[in-house]
Parts: structure tokens; sequence; C-alpha cells
């Protein structure tokens, strides 16, 4: 089990009659980035309060750096880095002092480590001075990230670090994600957004407390390969419900201009297009986010 840098067995969690967790397995690998992927509500930040000890599961067990996260939490919290979802700096502290406090939580000076957190911090140096609640959204995550990293952690836990910051700042935090792991640390990261998959090397789909599939992009897209069509209607608001009660179609969704089809084996794109008010049927690879619809859609697992 130490192979792991995370592993759990059974994690169950409830609030009152709320299932938040429903027996949870899963491992994530020495230096990978594990992406935990779904909605609000799914569990994630649950999960993540266990692991970094904050919360006791009702049932289950789990190990973080191969420490029982029951039996030994303390070696885990100096050993986990935790960005949690909201804000976690001190608004009225400057860039600064966030950094040099969090340091101090774990009785050491932002030299000590300086290193580990240079290449993110440099970009953050031209307002070492403001106050955090002043920064841009992606600079916050950036300093949140910073403070995460300044005692030199073994293993990172980001809970929906790039929720409400733009693309660009989303594409570059990934960017440095991939960097802090060349260097051996693993992460795992939670998001709401399906497209960021492509950036992790395993994931979990997550959804209502469960782990729906787990895996790496590919291997998840593989084995969910299914008949998909994107349609467009004359108005896609009436062709998604004649299509929903059409025959052979498993579910219908609106993604941008086109309606997602999921369809039975037997359907043929000429049936799709007999359905009234469809103007353009095209057969199309499943994308992750199909994969997770459909999945939720059926209830499999
Ligand atoms: N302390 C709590 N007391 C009661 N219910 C809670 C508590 N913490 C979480 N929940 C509920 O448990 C479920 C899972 O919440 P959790 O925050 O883990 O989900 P999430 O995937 O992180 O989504 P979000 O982005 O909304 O936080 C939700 O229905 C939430 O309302």
């Amino acid at each position: 089990m130490d192979s792991f840098a995370i592993h759990t067995e059974g994690i169950t969690k409830s609030f009152g009659a709320l299932k938040a967790l429903d027996s949870v397995s899963l491992d994530v690998a020495r230096g990978e980035i594990f992406g935990l992927i779904g909605p609000d509500g799914a569990g994630k930040t649950t999960l993540f309060r266990i692991l970094t000890t904050l919360m006791l599961p009702d049932e289950g067990r789990a190990e973080v750096c191969g420490f029982d996260i029951i039996g030994n939490p303390r070696a885990i919290r100096f050993r986990a880095g935790y960005m949690p979802g909201r804000f976690s700096l001190y608004p009225d502290l400057t860039v600064e002092e966030n950094l040099r406090f969090y340091a101090s939580l774990f009785g050491g000076r932002v030299s000590d480590n300086f290193g580990m957190v240079e290449p993110v911090y440099r970009q953050l140096e031209p307002f070492r001075n403001r106050r955090a609640g002043k920064l841009s959204g992606g600079m916050k995550q950036k300093l949140a990230l910073c403070c995460a990293l300044i005692h030199k952690p073994e293993i990172l836990f980001l809970d929906e670090p790039t929720t409400g910051v733009d693309a660009v700042s989303r594409s570059e935090f990934w960017d440095i994600l991939s960097g802090i792991k060349q260097g051996g640390m693993p992460i795992i990261v939670s998001t709401p957004y399906m497209d960021e998959a492509s950036r992790c090397d395993r994931i979990a789909l997550m959804n209502a407390g469960r782990i729906l599939e787990t895996g790496s992009l590919d291997e998840i897209l593989s084995r969910n390969d299914m008949p998909v069509y994107a349609v467009r209607g004359e108005n896609n608001y009436r062709t998604l419900q004649n299509l929903r009660h059409a025959a052979g179609v498993r579910d219908a969704v609106l993604f941008g201009e086109y309606i997602h089809v999921f369809a039975e084996e037997r359907l043929s794109a000429s049936v799709l297009a007999a359905v009234s008010g469809v103007a353009e049927v095209k057969g199309i690879s499943p994308n992750i986010e199909d994969v997770f619809i459909n999945i939720m859609g059926h209830g499999k697992k």
C-alpha cells in the first residue's frame, strides 16, 4: 500500500440523512496528477477534508503517503499541501505576508523552502506588497498555490483551484501543475470542468458521493464507446423534445448549437434525420462530457 500516494477503501460519510460519500475506493499513484471530476455536491470537498485529516469518515479507511488518516493524522498534515476550494488567503494581508504566515504555520520561514515556490512566486513578485483581497482571480489562485507549497509538502491536494478563473489563467495553472509533477510530487485535484480531464494522468468521475468511473481519459472513453450523433434542429428546443421521445434514442442533451443524441445500436443517422425538426445529423466520437452524462443518466454501477 505504501507504493500509493493515496489509498482509500469504502470511505463513507453522511451529514444527517444525506450520504455525501458512498463507499469511495480509489488509489492515487506516486508522481501522478489525479483528477476528481464531478458537479457541485458530488462530494469532492468532503473527500479532500477526510484525506487531509480535517474530518473523520463514518466508515472505511484511507492512507496518505503510507500513513493512516485516523492513526497518524499529524504525519499527514506535515506532508500534505492543501489548497481549499474557497479563497483561503487573508485578504487584508499582502502577498508577502500571506506567504510568510503560511510558512510560519509549519514552524518555518519562506526562505527555508523558497525554491519550491519560486517559479510561481516570480509571477507574483511585482505585486508582493498588494493586499491579497485586491489581486485578480488568477493571481489569488497562484498565491494560494504558493501558500500550499511553502512547507515543502510531499503531496498536493487542490480543491477546485480553477473554478471561477478565466480560461487563460486556467490553462496557465495547469501548466504550473505539470511543472510541479515533473518534480515527482503527486497531485490530486478536483474540478467541475470536464475539459480539464485531459490534463490529468488519471481521473475519477464522481457524482452524488459515488465514484462512477476511474482510469485514464483514453481508458474511460474507450470503455464507454457508444453511438453518439450531433444533431442540429430547425428549432433546437422543439427538436430536443422530439428526439427525447424518438424510438432508439437513450438520451438527448443540448451542447452549444448541437444536440448530442445517445443512441441505441440499431438507430441510424438516416432514421434520426427523419425525426421531425431535424436539420442536420452527423456521427461523432463521444467526449468525456457525453460519457459522464450517459453514465449519470442511466445510473450505471
Ligand atoms: N458540513 C456539512 N453539513 C451538511 N451537509 C454537508 C456538509 N458538507 C457537505 N455537505 C453536503 O454534502 C454534499 C457533498 O458536498 P461537497 O462539498 O463535498 O461536494 P463538492 O463536490 O465539493 O461540491 P461543491 O463544489 O458544491 O463543494 C453536498 O450535498 C453538501 O451540501
